[in-house]
């Protein structure tokens, strides 16, 4: 794709705030090097922001951030875009209630990507979070809409706002960029806990039940 990078610094202030969530990834062990990616749909218009391929966590800026439309098109901004921009595009197109979205390659999730084994939904916090277990996506090569069709079609009737990409990585969604921050921060949580937990035995499922109730007032009752 031959960007055209120009620097008129539109949505600025929204390209400096999700520049600012990236430190989020690092500051949780969620990425090495420039793994790893955050986006956020422009609000009112058919547009998104996305970190730019390969740009250092240190120091990014809102100009290491570039405006693209929603088929993966570059609009605005000096770095060429991230190498996920059409996976983004895709979910952004196909999934209306999406806002953000976060790309990590945390290691406990990572793990269970590697081996397509879902995160079975054994705590409390998962329950709350993913209300149930966060399920396994299809393989899918770099650099096209592949891995945005394999999100979609997982998460597509899922409550998971996350979804381990098989022999890849996390692939979070939420409304908000800091929702699916959140959501991958919470992935590798449990992503260790459960881990941990399977070294000293078998954990325990919770009832279906107790999940939705779980779910229930995580969602709507707890916070402020
Ligand atoms: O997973 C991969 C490559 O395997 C990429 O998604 C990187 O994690 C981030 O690439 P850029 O966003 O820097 O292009």
């Amino acid at each position: 794709m031959t960007a055209t990078l120009t620097e008129r610094g539109t949505h600025r202030a929204q390209r400096d705030s999700v520049a600012r969530l990236h430190g989020e990834l690092t500051r949780n062990g969620l990425v090495t090097w420039t793994s790893g990616n955050v986006s956020e749909r422009v609000p009112g218009e058919d547009l998104f922001v996305i970190k730019g391929s390969g740009v250092p966590y240190d120091g990014l800026s809102w100009e290491g951030i570039t405006v693209c439309d929603l088929d993966g098109g570059v609009v605005d901004g000096v770095r060429r875009p991230s190498s996920d921009t059409d996976a983004h595009a895709y979910v952004y197109r196909h999934m209306p209630e999406v806002h953000g979205q976060v790309h990590t390659h945390s290691p406990y999730a990572t793990a269970w990507a590697a081996r397509a084994e879902e995160i079975p939904c054994v705590l409390t916090a998962m329950a709350d979070e993913f209300g149930g277990a966060i399920p396994v996506g299809p393989f899918a090569l770099i650099g096209d809409d592949s891995i945005g069709r394999g999100v979609v079609a997982t998460l597509r009737g899922s409550r998971s706002p996350a979804v381990l990409m098989r022999n890849h990585g996390v692939f979070t969604v939420g409304a908000s960029a800091r929702d699916a921050v959140k959501a991958a921060v919470m992935t590798e949580d449990v992503a260790r806990t459960v881990h941990l937990s399977r070294q000293l035995g078998e954990p325990l499922p919770i009832s279906p039940g107790h999940v939705d109730a779980l779910y229930a007032r995580y969602q709507n009752v707890y916070g402020q």
